[in-house]
């Protein structure tokens, strides 16, 4: 594709001029515990180990009014049973349901939501409900996997492998009416949905993407590119052609096991932990950031408290950062070094 560096500088410069308007002031935290979009237990209590680990203090701490909506509370039917494949069909239609209904809404008042999962299948929910309100939304997928498999390529059965799929407009017609999923209108184009940090991508989900033409930067890229330009690409692609609300869909595996251990489907040579929080860090500079997932955090997988604490902790760096927390301190005005010499003059910055 066409790399065109000064239209993009040029809309970076405009985008930083808006973001100090456009800033949005309140954030809503919305746990989702929810974890059958796969087959381990412990998933669900990802909200609650975020949260333990300081999310709402360290968000207070930036310049937002945060509302914490509690965890949302699905209904589990008695029988759910496999429809052509996948999983426990009937409790991921309807959680999914729900939660696109919390994010539009709290989108809808105004705020920058973040959903805490709970497995990666919340995704759909969640970007569903955000394009109620956002019809023009981009995605940034940042994961180990692309999440894009069909009911009939995957693996596993495991819908937290395929929320993708169901989101694309180009596969509308390929993907089979399940019991569970017909609220579900597909609302996105596969050239407004970029992957960042992919290195375990089934056969299905390869064709798919080859298919389509989707941007993806593998680890492979990102070594080859360097995680800078791989940003200035990702914006190039979304943001180029027009300004558009941003859902990030963050997958606590995209970084390094090391990392985040405590994961289901941990894959090596994963994100540092700097790759990371550039990433956020550049998403939060465009202004443009208005829904992020942050998924998979399993407690139960930790193989000690201190790694459970570990990938908890790193969680809320990402979030955090996806706000707004820089490294390089805050950002006030500050008009002169303050000085203890009162008669003397200060130093003008
Ligand atoms: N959200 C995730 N961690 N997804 C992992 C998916 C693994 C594999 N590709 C599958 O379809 O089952
Ligand atoms: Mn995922
Ligand atoms: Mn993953």
């Amino acid at each position: 594709m066409a790399l065109r560096g000064p239209i993009f500088r040029l809309l970076r410069s405009q985008l930083g001029h808006t973001h100090q308007q456009s800033r949005a002031q309140s954030v809503a935290v919305l746990g989702a515990p929810f974890s059958r979009g796969q087959k381990k237990r412990g998933v669900e209590h990802g909200p609650k180990v975020i949260r333990d680990a300081g999310l709402i203090e360290r968000l207070s701490s930036l310049d937002y009014s945060v509302h914490d909506f509690g965890d949302l509370s699905f209904h589990y039917p008695e029988k759910d049973e496999p429809y052509m494949d996948v999983n426990f069909p009937l409790s991921v239609g309807g959680a999914n349901k729900m939660l696109a209904g919390a994010v539009s809404g709290a989108v809808g008042a105004g705020h920058t939501v973040v959903m805490l999962g709970g497995d990666h299948s919340l995704a759909l929910g969640s970007a569903a409900g955000h394009a109620r309100q956002c019809p023009d939304l981009c995605l940034i997928w940042v994961d180990a996997h692309p999440d894009l498999n069909t009911p009939m390529s995957s693996p596993s059965g495991n819908f937290h492998g395929q929320p993708v799929t169901f989101m694309l407009k180009e596969l509308q017609g390929k993907v089979p009416e399940i019991r569970g999923f017909s609220w579900v209108k597909p609302f996105l184009s596969s050239r407004d949905l970029v992957y960042i940090g992919l290195r375990d991508v089934d056969p299905g989900e390869y064709q798919i993407m080859k298919a389509l033409g989707i941007q993806y930067f593998s680890m492979r890229d990102i070594d080859r590119l360097g995680i800078q330009r791989v940003m200035e690409v990702t914006f190039d692609h979304l943001l180029a052609r027009k300004q558009r609300p941003i859902h990030l869909s963050f997958d606590i595996d995209s970084f390094d096991p090391s990392l985040a251990p405590a994961t289901g489907t941990p894959v090596n040579g994963g994100l540092t932990y700097r790759e990371g929080i550039y990433i956020t860090e550049e998403i939060h500079n465009t202004g443009l950031l208005s829904v992020m997932d942050l998924v998979e955090v399993n407690p139960v997988l930790g193989n000690s408290r201190e790694a459970t604490e570990a990938t908890a902790s790193l969680a809320v760096d990402v979030i955090a950062s996806c706000l707004g927390q820089t490294r390089e301190g805050a950002h006030m005005s500050i008009d002169a070094i303050p000085s203890d010499k009162k008669d003397t003059e200060q130093l003008c910055l």
